[in-house]
């Protein structure tokens, strides 16, 4: 689900649409960017855009927000602290000092690994895995199988559907 479905505020919808630049050819020939840093140069949008998340979960017993490295790790923790959830990263392989489940994905533009601490989400947690865009969905989905392995109920939400 991306920002723009299931309503939400309706006027924030088109600020934070408009806060959002997509890049033509990067890093690639072919690949349509889609680029947050000018959301974040708007603080009222992002301000919206995290306000619109904590609106749709705050009530809805999450125990954890997971953020995928790096752009998740902008958007996960304001949501995190405003709902009072813990926060869990995922980082890129050889980051994180303890010991680590692996997951190997696909991307539009290569492959990478997403590792996450063992026991930072237990079983009976309920999970919401944040990311500023799926574009394949592979790194959701690794994301997804990170957490799949214990008995976890999970939600993923991204900013920008870039597919
Ligand atoms: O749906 P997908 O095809 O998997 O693509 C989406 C992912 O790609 C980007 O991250 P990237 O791997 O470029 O890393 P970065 O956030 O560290 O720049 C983006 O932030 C998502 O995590
Ligand atoms: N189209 C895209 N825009 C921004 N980040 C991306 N990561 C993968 N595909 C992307």
């Amino acid at each position: 689900m991306s920002a723009g479905e299931n309503g939400g505020s309706g006027g924030c919808i088109n600020g934070i649409k408009s806060a959002l630049r997509v890049i033509p050819n990067f890093p690639k020939p072919g690949i349509m960017f889609q680029d947050i840093t000018t959301l974040l140069l708007d603080p009222k949008a992002f301000k919206d855009t995290i306000d619109l998340f904590v609106e749709r979960y705050k009530d809805k017993d999450i125990s954890v927000i997971v953020g995928i490295e790096a752009r998740g790790f902008i958007f996960g923790p304001p949501i995190a602290l405003a709902i009072g959830a813990k926060f869990v990263p995922l980082r890129k392989p050889k980051k994180l000092p303890g010991e680590v489940i692996s997951e190997k994905y696909i991307l539009e533009y290569g492959s990478d690994c997403l590792e996450m601490h063992v026991g930072a989400v237990e079983s009976g947690d309920r999970a919401l895995v944040v990311d500023d865009l799926v574009a394949t969905g592979g790194t959701l989905c690794a994301a997804m199988n990170l957490l799949g392995s214990g008995a976890v109920e999970i939600t993923r939400e991204a900013i920008v559907r870039a597919c």
